[in-house]
């Protein structure tokens, strides 16, 4: 297959942190307890206003990988590759938002939940999807049904996944990451609980066999 976008060149790691700020000066701090808990990139939702700062904040790390969530729009997907946003993540197919993506040179990760969706993806030159909303699909028996006939495809489950799952998918060879919210809720940033957030991080990997 060719013109396809290799797996190898997202920086996600194994377990990628879907977070949502209501305020972009939780990021640094949020930042912070990722990283002592052991992670290497976040995802940071549009889904709030602060979103685009945050995403600015996180960008300045240097021990960090920070990608945008919820990209719904060509021009959300503009604004978070200049805030600094090194991947993108949609929560559907959207064929406008990902050749913005391929045109600036940043990787995209489109949701799918269909084979359709998926060959979609294929035709767009991605070989990488968001498995979404993963629990609620059928989980890591549907990736591995999915996985049968597309088997360059990488998967990264999203939804509804929490530290008592997470193994099943992560051992599928077709799985590149999981994607979460649980070890850093919406609430638990809100409310400024950073070592809470670590400690549910260090749990995630260790649920996860120790991957990053
Ligand atoms: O907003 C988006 O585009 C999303 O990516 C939704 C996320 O996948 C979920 O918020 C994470 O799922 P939970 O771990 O069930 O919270």
């Amino acid at each position: 297959m060719t013109n396809v976008h290799g797996s190898e060149h997202l920086p996600v790691g194994r377990v990628l942190p879907v977070v949502v700020l209501d305020d972009a000066r939780h990021a640094d701090p949020l930042g912070d307890a990722l990283v002592k808990g052991g992670l290497t990139a976040v995802e940071v939702t549009l889904r709030t206003a602060a979103g685009l700062d945050a995403i600015a904040a996180l960008a300045a790390r240097d021990d960090l990988t920070v990608g945008a969530g919820t990209v719904l729009t060509v021009e959300q997907a503009e604004r978070a590759i200049g805030a600094g946003a090194r991947f993108v993540v949609t929560p559907g197919f959207a064929p406008a938002v990902v050749r913005a993506c391929q045109r600036a040179g940043v990787p995209v990760v489109p949701g799918a939940a269909t084979a359709t969706e998926i060959q979609m993806a294929l035709d767009a030159g991605l070989n990488v999807v968001k498995f979404f909303p993963a629990q609620q699909l059928g989980g890591a028996a549907m990736i591995k049904a999915l996985a049968a006939p597309f088997r360059d495809v990488r998967f990264i489950p999203t939804g509804g996944i929490t530290a008592a799952v997470i193994a099943d998918y992560l051992a599928l060879p077709a799985v590149l990451a999981v994607g979460a919210s649980w070890m850093a809720s919406a609430d638990l940033i809100a409310g400024e609980q950073w070592d809470e957030i670590a400690n549910r991080t260090r749990e995630a990997l260790a649920a996860a066999g120790g991957a990053v």
